[in-house]
């Protein structure tokens, strides 16, 4: 009786607190639309984890503007699932779903082969899927999940068709990080969590790594005509919190103050089509502006420690 008095009591203190911090909320999670009106014909465009949430809304928005989608599913099935639904809503959309499973190097490289195999350009890679603050699990090569799905196979993905994406220039990298990175840190002592874990922490560090990746990446790539920039998409409904029982329960209570899948892609459409943002590289973008950035993900060293630290776990060497 004791607990589901504290249970009731916590929850309430909670929910006066989302009310009082509501309109920080909302800053959060209202507003940013994608006003541009470019057309992508004759452009080719890949997103990872296109088949829910924001990867899949992006993949709608960018077929409507005639771009042809490739959407990267681990599930084959669920992603043909997206895909019919994308075109019922849109009957023309040129969408094509392929197998990607980020947790897994060698379905990373099995992809990159094909796409080489089968693609002549790609002017927009959209590093969109994620994990949230799953149990302690490994990914088939042995890295903790959370940085091995957003961050490593991101950019072992990326190394593998960065050649691909020059060739095709000028083209865009959108790299899906998030506000988490503002209280994420990068343990180089133990980057894989083997010493110890917590899920959040490792939502949090994974969130960095993307923003720290897509600064450093484009640091490289100046002058090449293929930028880089990251992206926080808001606070949206979606089912990335499903391994967070807390988050759940406070996604679905405050569900009004979040925004729709549709609102959370406009900043990850602004980046990849805005014709403003054409020569526009290492930013990091919010509600379709500018945003801020925390200094750990400022800090040019970090960044590159985090390049070799992640070259070394997957054994690349990057020579473009
Ligand atoms: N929802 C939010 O409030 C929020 C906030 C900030 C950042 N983000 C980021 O936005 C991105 C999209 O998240 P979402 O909210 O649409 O959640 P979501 O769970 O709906 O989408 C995540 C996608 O990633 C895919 N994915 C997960 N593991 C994968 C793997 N091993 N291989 C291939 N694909 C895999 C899933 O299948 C899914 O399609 C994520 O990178 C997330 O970190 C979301």
């Amino acid at each position: 009786m004791m607990v589901l008095v504290l249970i009731v009591a916590g929850l309430v203190v909670v929910a006066l607190l989302m009310v009082l911090f509501a309109p920080y909320i909302r800053k959060y999670s209202a507003g940013g639309t994608c006003m541009s009106m470019a057309r992508l014909d004759g452009k080719t465009v890949l997103i990872t984890g296109a088949n829910t949430g924001i990867g899949k809304e992006t993949a709608l928005d960018l077929a409507i503007r005639g771009a042809r989608v490739i959407m990267a599913c681990r599930d084959v099935e669920k992603g043909e699932e997206a895909a019919a639904s994308i075109r019922r809503v849109y009957s023309k959309a040129n969408v094509e779903v392929r197998e990607l499973d980020l947790a897994d190097t060698s379905s990373i490289r099995a992809f990159a082969q094909r796409l080489l195999r089968e693609v002549d350009h790609l002017h927009i890679l959209i590093n969109n899927a994620g994990v949230m603050m799953c149990p302690y699990v490994k990914t088939n090569d042995g890295f903790e999940m959370q940085l091995g799905v957003n961050h490593l196979g991101h950019f072992l993905l990326t190394y593998l068709l960065i050649g691909l994406l020059k060739r095709s220039a000028p083209a865009r990298i959108v790299v899906v990080s998030s506000l988490a990175h503002n209280v994420g840190w990068i343990r180089f002592h133990d980057l894989l969590s083997q010493g110890s874990y917590n899920s959040g922490l490792a939502y949090c560090q994974s969130k960095l790594a993307n923003l720290l990746f897509a600064r450093e990446l484009a640091r490289r790539l100046k002058g090449s005509s293929v930028t880089v920039n990251s992206v926080h998409p808001g606070l949206v409904r979606s089912e990335l919190v499903r391994h967070s029982t807390i988050l759940s329960l406070l996604f679905s209570l405050f569900s009004l103050f979040l925004k729709s899948p549709r609102d959370g892609a406009q900043t990850s459409i602004y980046c990849a089509v805005a014709e403003e943002l054409h020569s526009l590289t290492g930013k990091h973008f919010s509600d379709c502006a500018p945003a801020s950035v925390a200094p750990q993900g400022r800090n040019e060293e970090t960044a590159r420690k985090l390049w070799d630290a992640s070259s070394e776990l997957l054994g690349i060497v990057w020579d473009h």
